[in-house]
Parts: C-alpha cells; sequence; structure tokens
C-alpha cells in the first residue's frame, strides 16, 4: 500500500531576483512498513523537502497524496488536512520538543487527548508505547531530568502515540552519541517492521543508514538518480 506519493513536486523561495529554487521535479512514493533515508548536504532541500510532506509548507508546484487521498495540487486539495496531518503523520524533530513542564507519559498522553482519546485509555496506551520503548522507568520523569536518548525515545512515543501510517524524522540523531544515535535508528526499523509505519528519516550521517530499504539523496533541489551517487 502506499503510504505518501509526491509527484512533480516544486518550492521556491521568494521572487523575482531573489527566488530560491529550494526542490524541483521531485518524485517518489513511500509503501507501508518501509524504511526511507533522505540524505543530502546542507542546503541541498531535506528540510523543505520535509515541511512539504508534513503538510505544513504549501509547495510551488507538483502534488501530494496520502493514503491515497490528494491533500496538495496547486493548493490544499484536502479540506481537512490539518485533521489528515494529526492523524496520519507522527513527527520526531531534531532537538526532541518535549514539552518541559510535562512528565515523560503526560506528553504522551496530550497527543493522544490532542486526537480526542479519553484520558484513561490515553494513560494506559501512553505506558504500553513507554514500555515499548524501555523507559517506562522514567514515566513520571519531567524531560530535562532524562538523557538525550531518552528523551529522543519519548518524542518517538509521542509520534507513534496515534499510530500513524507515515512518520516523519528530522536528524533524529543529531544530538546523540554514535552508539545512542545507532540505537535510535534500529528502533525506527523496528517500528516500520512491527507496525508496518512508513518512516522516513532525514539524515546526513552515512554510518546511520545501514538496513534501509530506500535512499534518496538530493542535491542542489533535485533527487539524484542511482548513476549519480559519488
Ligand atoms: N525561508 C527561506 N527563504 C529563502 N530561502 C530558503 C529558506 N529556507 C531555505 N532556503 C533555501 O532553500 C535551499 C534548501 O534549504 P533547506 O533548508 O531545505 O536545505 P537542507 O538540506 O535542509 O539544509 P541543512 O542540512 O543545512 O538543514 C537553500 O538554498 C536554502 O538557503
Amino acid at each position: 500500500m502506499t503510504v505518501l506519493r509526491v509527484n512533480h513536486l516544486k518550492h521556491v523561495f521568494g521572487s523575482g531576483e531573489l527566488a530560491v529554487t529550494a526542490l524541483e521535479e521531485i518524485d517518489f512514493a513511500v509503501e507501508a512498513g518501509e524504511l526511507m533515508a533522505l540524505l543530502g548536504p546542507s542546503g541541498s532541500g531535506k528540510s523543505t523537502l520535509l515541511l512539504c510532506i508534513s503538510l505544513i509548507l504549501a509547495p510551488t508546484a507538483g502534488s501530494i497524496e496520502i493514503g491515497g487521498h490528494t491533500v496538495y495540487a496547486e493548493g490544499w486539495a484536502h479540506r481537512e488536512s490539518r485533521r489528515l496531518r494529526r492523524e496520519k503523520i507522527g513527527f520526531i524533530f531534531q532537538g526532541h520538543n518535549l514539552i518541559p513542564f510535562l512528565s515523560a507519559r503526560d506528553n504522551i498522553v496530550l497527543a493522544l487527548e490532542l486526537n480526542g482519546v479519553g484520558r484513561r485509555s490515553a494513560r494506559q496506551r501512553a505506558d504500553e508505547l513507554l514500555d515499548y520503548l524501555e523507559v517506562t522507568h522514567r514515566a513520571d520523569a519531567l524531560p530535562g531530568n532524562l538523557s538525550g536518548g531518552e528523551q529522543q525515545r519519548v518524542a518517538i512515543g509521542r509520534a507513534l502515540a496515534n499510530e500513524p501510517p507515515l512518520i516523519l524524522a528530522d536528524e533524529p540523531t543529531a544530538s546523540l552519541d554514535t552508539e545512542r544515535g545507532g540505537r535510535v535508528m534500529e528502533l525506527l526499523k523496528r517500528i516500520a517492521r512491527e507496525r508496518n509505519s512508513a518512516v522516513i528519516t532525514v539524515t546526513h550521517d552515512e554510518r546511520m543508514i545501514a538496513g534501509f530499504d530506500t535512499v534518496r539523496r538530493l542535491r542542489d533541489g533535485r533527487l539524484l538518480v542511482a548513476e549519480e551517487y559519488t
């Protein structure tokens, strides 16, 4: 099943002499359970592409389909693109972005409650996720008292809370040492395999992508074809 399809995507920042073409002729699809890495040097367009497929930034041209629904085609095609974003996409950010005054558990509970899950079920589900991510013993701790790796696990728990078919991660290992980063990548792999979620991870660290199903490389706003890899 195709979870995400991007057709002829283009994005230009600014206009006239100041225009910067950040993305051009981007075409790809991601299937359920696929683990995809998006690589590229600084300025190649990784964040811009992630913002477009997060349904945050409107591309200048092209279309985006999520779970078979066209959500963007010369304008937001789906009236409920906001709801789709909340239900269909889980986000893992570079800095983990946890709410500092809520415990690890309550950070996950909040994500569930925002999607209409009742408090009791939300707590139960949050505890299951903390267990799955092996941070149960830190459930009541505030983010500031967690290690970088634990914070990232809780952030992954929050992204998984509503069982989205698509998970987007922006440099999820950037603030971690190699060993902890490797463990977070292993976890993302497990999530793709066991939960059949499509996972797209932006990284510039080639060491982190062993075992990924698909590696796509951006350069100057375009996806390279395999022969162009160096
Ligand atoms: N808000 C903006 N206004 C104008 N130009 C922008 C803006 N954001 C990004 N750009 C330009 O678009 C291009 C792609 O930037 P983008 O941030 O997507 O790259 P990136 O691959 O994510 O880089 P990095 O790895 O450094 O985060 C760059 O030339 C950048 O300067």
